[in-house]
């Protein structure tokens, strides 16, 4: 389906030198409605980097290369109907403030996630801008307060993973409220501007842990996921792990559980049976970041260590596609009214 006004829709991506909005630029390139010019590609900004092409960041993005990018203020993002926003924390609320209701904002930030304002002041450690629809449209409910929407929260990476591999079992009660998710990220999860502790020398051949025991931000965000499922509070513990590959995330997420196998299972296949982007794999198969690379799929095993009492989920994501990008784009489809798959593919780049 495309989009029904004869008016071409105009998109700008600020923060366009960073990898979300690089990303997001790169699905928009494959994205039906851009080449039928239905959605046309606008302005690109950046901070530090304004005043330099999209080629010298992103050299993927051959047909974008020569746009100089632009200062990431509101004279130059006005003017458009879309804006995704790929900036730092913080960023996002002046910028929206300033642009009129009418404009549908993605924003890949964190800055409107939290609908919990002491929980946003205890990890954010700033002033909580309020929340917006959350951009996980697979969560019960999420969906419809989407379609049409003109302010969206894209998730976190991590939440998005984790929250998809635990709320079917969450919202059959099949586990005990008290979750553990040891989650393995690539690198470009952090950002491409430059930090000592991602060197490459420091990352190379190592893993390692760290915002371990409640400390990383995320750790609220799938709390509000998991406890808006349930009804009810879930504690969850979050483990972060920094893996030295430059995409993906791994999540295994265990909860107490007396289901059977053939329970749980049945459970997940149920809830994800009409969700084109989430793959519950067959018995015998697990997830791997190498199969969703480059898509907007999750895939997820799901099994129960009956010695144990556990539920074992592991569920793989591209934490630049479904746990950004993809989303943000999954999310503009929906705002839009066009086809949500639109411009996303399940298929992954292996090897
Ligand atoms: N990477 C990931 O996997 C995920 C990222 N996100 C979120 O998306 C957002 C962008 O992340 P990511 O692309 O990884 O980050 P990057 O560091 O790669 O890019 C940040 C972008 O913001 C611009 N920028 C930096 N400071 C300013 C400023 N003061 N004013 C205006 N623009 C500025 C940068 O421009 P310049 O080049 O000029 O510095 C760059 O374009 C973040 O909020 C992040 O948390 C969300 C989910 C996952
Ligand atoms: C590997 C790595 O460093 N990952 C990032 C999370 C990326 C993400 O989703 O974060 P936002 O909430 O910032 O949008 C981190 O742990 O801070």
């Amino acid at each position: 389906m495309t989009i029904s006004e004869a008016v071409p829709k105009r998109i700008a991506v600020a923060g366009a030198s960073g990898y979300a909005g690089g990303e997001i630029l790169r699905l928009l390139l494959g994205h039906p409605a851009v080449r039928d010019g239905s959605l046309v590609i606008g302005s690109l900004t950046a901070g530090g980097n304004a005043g330099s092409t999209l080629g010298e960041f992103h050299p993927h993005l051959l047909p974008l290369a020569d746009r100089v990018l632009g200062p990431t203020t509101v004279e130059e993002l006005a003017g458009h109907d879309v804006v995704f926003l790929g900036l730092p924390h913080g960023k996002s609320a002046e910028l929206a403030l300033a642009l009129p209701e009418s404009v549908v904002i993605i924003d890949c930030g964190a800055d409107f996630r939290l609908t919990d304002g002491a929980a946003w002041e205890k990890y954010y450690k700033s002033p909580h801008a309020g929340s917006w629809p959350y951009g996980l449209p697979e969560l019960p409910g999420l969906r419809d307060r989407l379609v049409g929407a003109t302010r969206i929260a894209v998730p976190g990476c991590y939440p998005t993973v984790s929250s998809l591999a635990l709320a079917p079992a969450v919202a059959a009660g099949i586990i005990e409220p008290r979750v553990n998710i040891v989650a393995v990220s690539g690198t470009s999860g952090a950002g491409r501007a430059p930090k000592a502790d991602l060197l490459g020398s420091e990352v190379m051949g190592s893993v390692r842990a760290y915002a371990v025991a409640g400390a990383h931000r995320h750790t609220p965000e799938i709390v509000q996921n998991l406890s808006a499922v349930a009804g009810s509070a879930v504690a969850v513990s979050f483990t972060p792990v920094l893996a030295p590959m430059p995409r993906g995330i791994l999540a295994t997420c265990t909860a107490i559980t007396t289901a059977t196998a053939e329970q749980a299972v049945e459970v997940y296949e149920k809830a994800y049976a009409a969700e084109p982007f989430v793959h519950v794999l067959p018995a015998g198969r697990l997830p791997q970041t190498g199969s969703v690379i480059g898509s907007n799929a999750v895939q997820m095993s799901v099994s129960v260590d009956a010695d144990a009492g556990l539920l074992v989920v592991i569920a793989a994501i591209d934490n630049l596609a479904k746990g950004t990008a993809g989303a943000a784009v999954q999310s503009m489809n929906l705002a839009l009214g066009i086809t949500e798959t639109d411009g996303l593919s399940t298929v992954g780049v292996a090897p």
